[in-house]
């Protein structure tokens, strides 16, 4: 067997030419008001477990179909990625392993198909006292010559460290933690060294609530996923499960996925790509906002310069960054395109500038915690009129202080990795859905947005609406990263046509995506954050209007 480990193709994710049935042009000519919603950001929505199981019914309805035809279709993409994708021979041992429900009917046609094909098929069936209709309706359906086995319990299947195992145990019908055979299959496959390729969902995960933290999940190689991701797909708890996740078009209803409220998005570009404004031919350096930062200490100006960098690269208009006295040549000599205003006091920031030029302030990358700067902080948030985007020390000294939490602008952009969040909040997550109810907390509390970086990095806004971002790589995670995307956001929060909630999404999205672009000629180990600041400017590029 040729295994093709490819990473999760999230933004080849299935899909035609259009956003939400608004057409791209329509989109991208649409006048842009700061108080507007990002209206569109619904290509890839998240549905919850029972959400799904009612686009399901309602694709059945709307498409005059049967439930068997949606499974056929399930089972021919399921079929054709393992044939494509994985490149199985005909020579592996490939086990389907089928739970009770309709996740196992998935399995139990994927098994006639590859069976039909000439694969070498086993076929194993969970015990179950009761069966889903469209399960035994496929259980019909299998040729003679391909048995079912019922899984023993005192003896299971031997698996090879080189087969394929098909895991259609269970889906989104999951109710309850995994016991008795099920659970010891569960952990007998991931004992086995076999690739396993799970189907919709790694059985034993629930798909949008976290489970007891012993029980058994299948630990995935892959998991093919119907048409939209699963909360579950997003979160790093889950990671070890859910292995690289693939997603698997089979025509369930636009229209009625459309009309499915929810409450959380994964972003794509089809979703952004046109919302940033053109830059006008009789555009002037007015336009795009004058941007102040307050950044860098001593030790640690290279945080300073890394922001100032990428707001230059994101297109502001112009930009000030306020240093201490230690900073001034070094801010000078790196960004000759930044003006630099130098503090009085020698190592860290001890005085606010006069505001009034200003379009959007930025504080906090290199900041340091010094008391001065505290209070610097202390006059920004009650004097400030214009957008702020705070990070790094300035989360620290919010942690630190809470009554200046208070102070908070409305629609400000807090940056907080997972620590700096824990901090702000005062309190560790029990788990990473725990941790996305204290950030629904936090911006309802505040009316601000607020983000939490990770491999999807997820931004709240104010009404508790959560966006998972799809860019970005693992060799981002690297010192100086999160300057840039502090610098990258200043620059879209000084931009006069741009909601906050559209500034912060293009913002996310491209500097993950200018870190995808960096990778071919870096490498993972050798990405460095000011690789990331140099494809800024082709990473918004390819979100600008026409
Ligand atoms: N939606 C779509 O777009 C499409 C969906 N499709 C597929 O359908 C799947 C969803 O199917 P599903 O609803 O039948 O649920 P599924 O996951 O098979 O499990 C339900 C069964 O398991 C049982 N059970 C539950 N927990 C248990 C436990 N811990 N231990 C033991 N038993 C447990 C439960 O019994 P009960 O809870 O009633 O006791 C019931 O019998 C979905 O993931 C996808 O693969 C595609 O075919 C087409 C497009
Ligand atoms: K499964």
């Amino acid at each position: 067997m040729k295994m093709d480990r490819r990473a999760a193709q999230v933004t080849n994710a299935p899909g035609g030419p259009e956003v939400s049935g608004e057409p791209l042009e329509a989109l991208s000519s649409r006048p842009v008001h700061p108080s507007e919603p990002a209206e569109g950001i619904e290509k890839m929505k998240l549905l919850s477990a029972a959400q799904t199981r009612a686009l399901d019914q309602a694709t059945i309805q709307a498409q005059h179909i049967t439930s068997t035809d949606l499974m056929e279709r399930a089972a021919d993409a399921v079929t054709s990625w393992l044939l494509d994708e994985l490149l199985l021979d005909y020579d592996t041992a490939i086990h389907v392993c089928c739970g009770p429900g309709n996740n196992g009917g998935d399995g139990l046609a994927v098994a006639r198909n590859l069976h039909r094909a000439g694969y070498a098929v086993q076929l194993w069936l969970l015990p179950a006292a009761r069966h889903s209709a469209d399960f035994s309706h496929q259980q019909q359906q299998l040729p003679a010559e391909l048995p079912a086995r019922e899984i023993d319990p005192n003896k299971l299947p031997a698996l090879a460290a080189g087969a394929v195992v098909v895991d259609a145990l269970f889906g989104t019908g999951l109710s309850r933690p995994l016991a008795g055979v099920a659970a010891a299959l569960v952990r007998h496959i991931n004992e086995a060294g076999a690739t396993v390729v799970a189907v919709d969902m790694p059985s034993g995960l629930l798909a949008d609530a976290p489970q007891p933290a012993d029980s058994a999940v299948v630990r995935a190689n892959y998991t093919l996923s119907f048409e939209l991701p699963k909360l579950a797909f997003l979160l790093p708890q889950n990671a070890g499960f859910v292995g690289d996740w693939q997603l698997l078009p089979i025509g369930l209803d636009p229209e009625v996925i459309r009309n499915t409220p929810v409450d959380k998005h994964f972003v794509t570009a089809e979703d952004l790509r046109g919302r940033l404004p053109k830059r006008p031919k009789f555009s002037h350096k007015g336009t795009f906002g004058h941007a102040l930062l307050l950044a860098g200490s001593k030790g640690k100006m290279g945080a300073a310069v890394l922001a100032t960098q990428a707001c230059l690269r994101a297109g502001v208009g112009l930009i000030t960054t306020r240093v201490p006295a230690v900073g001034y040549d070094i801010l000078q000599i790196s960004a000759p395109e930044a003006m630099c205003l130098a503090d009085s006091a020698s190592d860290h920031i001890s005085e606010l500038p006069e505001l009034t030029p200003y379009a959007a302030i930025g504080i906090g990358p290199g900041l340091g915690q010094h008391d001065d700067t505290r209070e610097v902080l202390h006059q920004l948030l009650t004097t400030a009129t214009v957008p702020l985007v705070i990070d790094a020390d300035a989360l620290n000294l919010l942690g630190a202080h809470p009554e200046l939490q208070k102070l908070l602008p409305p629609d400000s952009l807090l940056t907080p990795h997972p620590k700096e969040f824990e901090r702000l909040v005062g309190e560790p997550a029990r788990d990473d859905y725990h941790r996305l109810e204290q950030l629904r907390a936090f911006v309802g509390r505040t009316s601000c947005y607020c983000i939490i970086k990770g491999a999807y990095t997820v931004l709240a806004a104010p009404d508790g609406t959560l966006y998972f971002n799809s860019t970005g790589n693992p060799g981002m995670a690297t010192g100086g990263s999160g300057d840039v995307l502090t610098g990258l956001l200043l620059a879209l929060r000084a931009h006069k046509n741009l909601s906050p909630l559209d500034a912060a999404l293009l913002g996310l999205h491209a500097h993950g995506r200018a870190g995808d672009l960096a990778l071919p000629h870096t490498g993972h180990t050798g990405l460095l954050a000011s690789d990331i600041v140099r494809f800024i400017g082709p990473a918004l590029e390819e979100l600008m209007s026409e």
